[in-house]
């Protein structure tokens, strides 16, 4: 694939970097024929694999992982109507077989609820087969209407991973809402990237959901990406795809349920708040290559230089460190630039010197450069990397509350979503929430998980220990 000569744009031309970066760093190919649908390279989708191995290994303690079709017969989508109100303008129908039209036309699933909880009605008949814990990792398709962009608003999601769970009280299905958001919070943190979990406003939660609550954390033009949801969604489908057990009295009872989702916009917030005028700049668990090992050989004593370097890739490698030696014919400068645009985390430099030291020259992606001691060299680049995920978190998370700031008026707000969010007190009324937004022209994210603070709401006035965050949101 040729690689671009363009040069890539300053990180504070947010959305030119990020769009350049995708192709630059060979992420994601922009260019398919079809708005809103993209194709992912070999690289990207390396970074893709790695992100969601992590997310399986998690769900995987206590989910099962399935597949479900991906078309949806009519009737089925249509059954839950508050549901089908939310979806109905981005569902994607299929008419025809080859040239014979469908009897009934079939959905591309925007999500799969109606695809899963006819057969959860099937398998789902006594107290003994609950609590049920699935999930799936598939390609979902909603004709979004608002900016499409790449990895954070696609018309094919394609790395949907969707949980659907059934419980026998809605006190289960609210421990498993909590267990759920812990499980988020330990995928994003090990992503190095910072979120603060808001309950969203009724008239912003998932169709048909008793509530949602959102991840949502900061990029660094101040807009807010919503990353994830977990929604309890009480018995409404249940009594919908009529879900019932058998209590242990011998009693019908509708099951409660929750689900909740991930997409690749995890993989967008990885490279917009990480990445830099150099490209990519991947926490260690989101890189496919930790460790490149460039050779810096001069007229004379390259065998031995490439000797050195290929034990230590070996050494590495076997600490479960993926280490590849960058052996090509190209200038040491030129593999630099290349792999730094990929977000490489480090870089180690081995010359006639370093060999003589029994050293290597360490060098991490924001800069720091150290020589360290052959001996132990494992442990040592273990250690830094571990160091260097957690740098890239702090400094993440730093931002992110710096860019938090309480707002007593309406008009400040307005000025302070252009840089990030805006906290202000909350009477609770959907009319006040409206109309905030519609005054500052943001979103109301909604509740903050954790945080009150007694105010008065700033449109009609009412003392309140309600807190609200309003953003700019993609
Ligand atoms: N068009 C889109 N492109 C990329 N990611 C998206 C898109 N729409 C939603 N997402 C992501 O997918 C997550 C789950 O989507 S959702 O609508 O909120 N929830 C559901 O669909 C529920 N069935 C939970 S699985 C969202 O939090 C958001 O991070
Ligand atoms: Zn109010």
């Amino acid at each position: 694939m040729e690689e671009e000569s363009k040069s890539l744009p300053p990180k504070d031309n947010f959305s030119e970097w990020y769009n350049e970066l995708l192709m630059m760093a060979q992420v994601m190919d922009v260019r398919y024929p079809i708005k809103g649908i993209y194709v992912w390279y070999p690289f990207g989708f390396s970074i893709r694999k790695k992100v969601y191995n992590m997310l399986r290994a998690l769900m995987d303690v206590d989910h099962q992982e399935c597949y479900f079709p991906m078309l949806i017969p009519k009737p089925e989508l249509l059954k839950e109507s508050e549901h089908i109100k939310g979806f109905e303008d981005e569902v994607y129908w299929v008419t025809h077989g080859g040239l014979s039209p469908l009897e009934i036309p079939l959905a591309l699933r925007p999500t799969s609820e109606t695809a899963i909880y006819p057969m959860y009605k099937l398998w789902i008949r006594s107290h003994a087969d609950l609590p049920l814990k699935l999930y799936q990792i598939v390609n979902t398709f909603r004709y979004e209407t608002k900016q499409t962009r790449p990895l954070i608003r696609l018309r094919e999601i394609t790395s949907f991973k969707e949980a659907h769970t059934a419980h026998a009280t809605w006190e289960d299905a609210e421990k498993q809402v909590h267990e759920a958001m812990d499980l988020y919070s330990d995928f994003f943190t090990k992503l190095s990237v910072p979120f603060v979990i808001n309950k969203r406003p009724d008239w912003d939660k998932f169709p048909g959901a008793d509530y949602t609550m959102a991840f949502d954390t900061l990029m660094p033009n101040g807009r807010s990406l919503q990353i994830g949801t977990v929604h309890h969604l009480g018995t409404k489908f249940a009594k919908t795809y009529d879900i019932t057990y058998e209590d242990d009295k011998g009693e019908r009872q509708y099951v409660n349920q929750t689900c909740y989702g991930i997409s690749e916009r995890c993989i967008a917030a990885v490279i917009g708040i990480h990445g830099d005028n150099k490209g990519l700049v991947l926490p260690p668990n989101a890189a496919p290559t930790q460790v490149v090992i460039i050779p810096i050989v001069f007229k004379s004593g390259g065998e031995e230089v490439l000797d050195v370097c290929r034990k230590v890739k070996a050494i590495l490698n076997d600490s479960g460190i993926t280490a590849v030696l960058d052996d090509t014919n190209e200038r040491p400068g030129a593999k630099y630039y290349k792999w730094e645009m990929k977000g490489v985390p480090f870089r180690i430099e081995i010359g006639p010197r370093d060999i003589k030291n029994n050293a290597v020259m360490l060098v991490r992606r924001d800069g720091v450069k150290q020589s360290i001691p052959m001996d132990g060299l494992s442990q040592t680049v273990q250690n830094k990397l571990m160091d260097f995920q957690a740098e890239l978190l702090k400094k993440a998370s730093d931002f992110m509350w710096s860019r938090i700031k309480d707002c007593a008026t309406l008009d400040e707000a307005k000025a302070q979503i252009e840089s990030g969010w805006a906290r202000m007190s909350w009477c609770g009324e959907k009319a006040c929430g409206l109309e905030m937004e519609n005054v500052t022209g943001g979103k109301l994210l909604g509740e903050p998980k954790g945080m009150t603070g007694s105010g008065t709401c700033p449109v009609c006035g009412k003392p309140s220990d309600k807190v609200v965050l309003v953003a700019k949101s993609y």
